[in-house]
């Protein structure tokens, strides 16, 4: 029997594990659970590996898998150098990064500038939840332009853009991971240097805080500077900066990517890969979404408020702002994440056709007709 310790939140855990596994769930917010009769242990981002905080694996730890697209909180060098396979959910919530991006840029839109188009939108990190991104908006026919130089290394058939031409453009989207060292660092990528002589209309992270000088880009907003800025990811998460979240036209708690497909892609993947590492025979167990159909015919809709039905952006935007004087809106935060029922992606949604007849855009996220 394989022994898996796995966090409490790792969405449907408990009906995904592969069969021929113990597992035992933690709670992350205790810190590292001891693992000392664990074989393997499944976490997500908010628990961080590092050479400091966890020098010693036991050595019976063979394998580590995390929930999530990034890997930045876990040390890789470290943990493989005692002999731990590393395991990835690259790409389980693509399509839900790219979803909250069309969705906010929308709600932008609608109430910035409803007459104009969108301009040029350059997106910072070209893999799966970048591609994502592009492809979405290619359904609204935005002209895009792409920026990943390590990509570009690795994939001779990507052609990126300049660095000129992407701080060139009238919006930024970023989708790059967080590094802090190595030739393609991100760490503050977007900093006083690069804002300096430019007037973007709108910046987005949705990918790490700290990709972004997240007090550089509120001096730019406050001096005029910046159109406006949309912020899912803080650069002290659990915790975010107040002044920051205030001035940004959407501030959310980190959940671009917590959709009900997602979350359960990410348990999938994971567990497929435990289970092909310990060669248990059969990958994760199977588990249907549901279908859900929204019965919105009774309400006079505009895009804003259509959106609003189908998706709990601005829900956690209030939320997030909410929380902005307590004193433990670390620990708010990250109870946002966790108890929020997550949403469906918009491919998943179906509503009446009337509707998606009168607000193309919709349709053109991926709702369905009933
Ligand atoms: O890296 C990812 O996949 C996303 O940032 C994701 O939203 C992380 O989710 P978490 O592990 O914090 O639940």
């Amino acid at each position: 029997m394989i022994h898996v310790s796995a966090d409490q939140n790792l969405y449907k855990i408990k009906e995904l594990i592969p069969p021929q596994t113990e597992l035992s769930l933690y709670d992350p917010s205790q810190g590292i659970p001891d693992l000392s009769q664990a074989d393997a242990m499944l976490l997500r981002t908010v628990t961080h590996l590092t050479e400091e905080s966890f020098p010693n694996p036991p050595a019976t730890l063979k394998f580590i898998g995390t929930g999530s697209s990034g890997t930045d909180h876990l040390d890789n060098e470290h943990l493989e150098g005692k002999g731990i396979t590393l395991a990835s959910s690259n790409g389980c919530n693509a399509r839900a990064v790219a979803e909250y991006v069309m969705t906010a840029l929308l709600l932008w839109k609608e109430k910035k500038q409803p007459k104009e188009s969108f301009g040029k939108i350059g997106v910072i990190g070209v893999g799966k939840a970048g591609s994502a991104v592009v492809d979405l908006l290619s359904n609204f026919d935005i002209d895009c332009v792409l920026y990943d130089p390590p990509r570009q290394q690795r994939d001779p058939d990507f052609t990126p853009a300049s660095l000129q031409e992407v701080l060139d453009c009238d919006i930024l989207t970023f989708h790059a991971p967080l590094s802090k060292k190595g030739p393609h660092a991100t760490y503050h990528w977007l900093d006083e240097e690069k804002l300096a002589g430019k007037s973007f209309k709108l910046i987005i992270n949705a990918a790490r805080g700290g990709v972004i000088d997240e007090l550089a880009l509120m001096k730019y907003y406050v001096e005029g500077k910046i159109g406006d800025y949309i912020l899912d990811v803080w650069e002290r998460e659990p915790d975010f900066n107040t002044e920051v979240a205030k001035h940004a036209f959407i501030a959310t708690p980190h959940i671009a990517g917590y959709s009900e497909q997602a979350k359960v892609n990410a348990t999938k993947m994971i567990c497929d890969q435990l289970a092909a590492f310990f060669e248990l025979g059969s990958g994760s167990a199977d588990y249907e979404i549901p279908e859900r159909i929204e019965d919105l015919a009774h309400i006079q809709y505009d895009l804003t408020k259509l959106i609003t039905r189908l998706n709990p952006i601005l829900g956690y935007d209030k939320a997030l702002r909410d929380l902005s004087d307590r004193p433990d809106k670390g620990v708010l935060f990250r109870n946002l994440r966790n108890e929020w029922p997550l949403r469906y992606e918009y491919a998943s949604l179906k509503i009446r056709k009337e509707l998606l007849r009168e607000f193309k855009e919709i349709h053109m996220l991926g709702v369905q007709p009933i």
